[in-house]
């Protein structure tokens, strides 16, 4: 694990120009990423979400652009046509084609204690003329640094907001009844989201849109299109942070239901990151609203909100690091009866880094692997489902993964 810029010999062996595109939210970053990716011979976007990754497919098809889809649920591959371009989750990011133009969304997900090995992979081993990486001023540094070990030299492009974002002096006084056209509140539960629906639209008469991550990708796409649409009727927008990252919708003014999320083990504040990417879906170029809103529901949450505005981010410090199948099957070489949950226990307390790295949680895989041990599995497979992007801490998702697992078992 001392040395992941040895890991992919393809990537090594291309020309690779790195270009960041740095800014706050609604600063026109991905736009300029995706035009040149449009244009190109051979290309993917990789995305922070299956909504964005789904927002992308449909719209580079539906302007001519031929593009595939790669998520975790879903694959939309056309054999009768050459395709230039891929839309996928940075989880699934095809890293043995070689490509003209590669676009990484969100880059400062690279630091993501779950996840951010999957931006490291792609920013690793992406075998692309062009990379493109997307997002906040924080990455800058540590992708400099990892490219450094690369012997690549990153080239910086940064960015203002294109539109306005004020935030106001007043909150909804906790009423839901101070809800207006173009408002969008953002909750942190799935079942906080149809409970603030129907408040909402009993109290005030407005019909409202609701979005949150497990929505299938049509779903949302028509509940965006309802919301954005002025003559539809469903003037407001009710919606979980899976709006945060990305999605253009036309927002007036982002209203925070709460200033804190329960994270898996305990309610906590949430991130200045996650606040002004969330705030900055308000008043989005181009859209209805020229200039953008965010407050809260209650009066006592308004200063946080004030608070965590004007809080500068901290440069991003390492990237995470997750082991590859190689690499797992030799250390499960010299412990051959372990069973693979304990292994990757075995592994993380192990496992050194350089200071550029972390070592994702092995949390969610661990789980896996324990539901799945019973099966017996070539070691790669076992390693593709504990790796794959299940959502754990849903029952059925877990028992689901063992019936899907037991075909595979040999
Ligand atoms: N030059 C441009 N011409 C037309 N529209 C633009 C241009 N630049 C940006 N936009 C539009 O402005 C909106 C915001 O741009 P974009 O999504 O690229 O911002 P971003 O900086 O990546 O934002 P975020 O980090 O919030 O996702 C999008 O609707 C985009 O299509």
């Amino acid at each position: 694990m001392r040395r992941p810029s040895e890991w992919h010999i393809g990537a090594r062996a291309t020309r690779r120009r790195i270009i960041m595109h740095v800014g706050p939210t609604n600063s026109g970053k991905t736009y300029n990423a995706m035009q040149r990716l449009q244009t190109a011979e051979s290309g993917v976007y990789c995305g922070p979400l299956r909504l964005l990754a789904h927002e992308v497919y449909e719209r580079f098809n539906s302007a001519g652009h031929l593009c595939n889809l790669i998520t975790g649920e879903d694959r939309r591959i056309r054999e009768d046509v050459y395709v230039p371009l891929t839309s996928c989750t940075v989880e699934m990011v095809p890293l043995n084609q070689k490509l003209e133009v590669a676009v990484v969304d969100e880059i400062q997900m690279i630091a993501d204690p779950s996840r951010g090995w999957a931006w490291t992979h792609a920013l690793l081993g992406l075998q692309a003329k062009e990379i493109h990486l997307c997002g906040e001023p924080t990455a800058i540094d540590l992708i400099k640094r990892i490219c450094e070990t690369l012997n690549e030299e990153v080239e910086v492009n940064e960015y203002e907001r294109l539109s306005p974002l004020q935030l106001a002096d007043k909150s909804l006084n906790g009423n839901l009844k101070n809800i207006r056209k173009g408002d969008c509140i953002v909750t942190f539960s799935r079942e906080g989201i149809f409970g603030l629906k129907q408040e909402i639209e009993m109290q005030t008469g407005y019909r409202c849109a609701v979005i949150y991550g497990a929505l299938p990708p049509e779903t949302r796409a028509e509940q965006a299109r309802l919301f954005n649409d002025p003559n539809s009727g469903y003037d407001v927008l009710v919606a979980s942070d899976a709006i945060g990252m990305g999605l253009n919708l036309n927002i007036r003014r982002v209203i925070f239901e709460t200033m804190e999320k329960f994270d898996g083990k305990a309610v906590r504040p949430l991130q200045t990151s996650q606040v002004k990417q969330i705030a900055g879906r308000a008043g989005r170029f181009q859209t209805a609203y020229a200039v953008g809103e965010a407050t809260t529901l209650e009066k006592s949450d308004l200063p946080k909100l004030h608070r965590v505005m004007a809080t500068p981010q901290d440069n991003l410090k390492s990237a995470g690091l997750q082991p590859t199948v190689s690499t797992i099957e030799q250390f499960a070489h010299q412990l051959p009866r372990m069973p693979y949950s304990q292994l990757l226990g075995q592994f993380e307390d192990m496992a050194k880094l350089d200071g550029r790295y972390f070592m994702c949680n092995f949390k969610d895989a661990k789980q896996i692997a324990e539901r799945i041990e019973d099966l017996d599995m070539l070691l790669p497979d076992r390693y593709m489902f504990c790796t794959s992007p299940a959502n754990v801490r849903d029952l059925i998702v877990v028992k689901n993964l063992y019936k899907v697992g037991a075909p595979v078992a040999v």
